[in-house]
């Protein structure tokens, strides 16, 4: 469990945190979604024992981060982006080199075995980690932030720079140590991906702008606002103009754009059912738009 209590950080004079707080269940993939410098990264390491918040208070796997950093560490698996993959080790011997970190020398052959299997990276087993292609090294990342059975586990933008396919893998890996009962909080910007979590915090300026199911936060986009195409020749830079157009942009042969509930325009327009990308868009709006 994640539990997280008006957790603010800041920087000097700017706020990276600004009173967020929400609760990750076991067996729950919860996403963090935010643009470039949102605050997810800064909560990540908060909740992973090695930021001290400025103010609020935050328990993992049932630990107070700023009381049991320590504990918090061995209670956690963690992946980002650059990874502790090292590229002159094998992919065995990563996995060997991550679990010695956390487990009694004798549990460590079976563990890495176990991971190898269920990541389907037996073939490559001795294959260094820097010839792996970036999908298969992502694997390995994931497989290492979790050879040692962690309760908890953060992974910092998983599938950033992976083709569709390779992100849809991944999904599958972070879906399966939810299943088997850990704690999965993801960070992204993809806001397709977003989809794919259980529930979801959306990030904006250190803030919590909206948290619940994608379907929740698509229900509470529809209460402040309406998704329509139109296919017309009027160029984009009046249509933003026109009243009650809160924004629009490009879209195949046409053009998506985000209205005032009451917004009655002389377009044929279909209205259609938001994404994750116009439920962020609608959401933000009066904090400033999306960055
Ligand atoms: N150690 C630090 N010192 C000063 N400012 C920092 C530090 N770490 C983060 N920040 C700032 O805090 C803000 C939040 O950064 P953070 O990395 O948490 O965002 P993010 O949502 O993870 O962004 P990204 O998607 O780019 O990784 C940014 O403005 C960043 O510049």
């Amino acid at each position: 469990m994640i539990s997280v209590t008006q957790i603010s950080r800041r920087f000097g004079p700017l706020v990276a945190l600004n009173n967020v707080s929400l609760e990750v269940r076991p067996g729950e993939v919860f996403g963090l979604l935010g643009p470039n410098g949102a605050g997810k990264t800064t909560l990540i390491r908060i909740l992973s024992g090695v930021l001290l918040p400025s103010a609020g208070q935050a328990q993992v796997a049932g630990l107070d981060v700023t009381r049991f950093p320590e504990q918090v560490k061995a209670a956690i698996g963690y992946a980002t982006q650059e990874a502790s993959v090292y590229r002159d080790l094998t992919v065995r011997e990563n996995l060997e080199f991550r679990a010695r970190l956390y487990l009694k020398a004798q549990a460590v052959p079976q563990a890495v075995e176990t991971t190898l299997q269920r990541f389907g990276l037996q073939d490559f087993a001795h294959r260094l980690a820097g010839a792996l292609s970036g999908g298969w090294r992502q694997r390995l990342a994931l497989a290492q932030a979790v050879v040692h059975g962690p309760r908890v586990v953060f992974l910092d933008e998983p599938t950033t720079g992976l083709d569709p396919v390779s992100r849809r893998i991944i999904w599958d890996l972070i879906h399966q140590e939810a299943a088997r009962g850990a704690v999965v909080l993801v960070t992204t910007h993809y806001m397709d991906e977003a989809e794919r979590c259980h529930r979801l915090a959306l990030l904006f300026g250190g803030q919590v702008v909206a948290q619940g199911t994608p379907h929740e936060l698509e229900q509470l986009a529809l209460q402040q606002a309406r998704v329509a195409y139109c296919e017309t020749d009027l160029p984009l830079q009046r249509i933003r103009a026109l009243p009650g157009v809160l924004d629009a942009w490009p879209s195949g042969r046409g053009v998506r754009l985000i209205l005032e509930q009451q917004a009655s325009l002389s377009l044929p327009l279909q209205t259609v059912y938001p994404n994750l990308e116009d439920v962020f868009i609608i959401l933000t709006r009066r904090q400033g738009g999306a960055a």
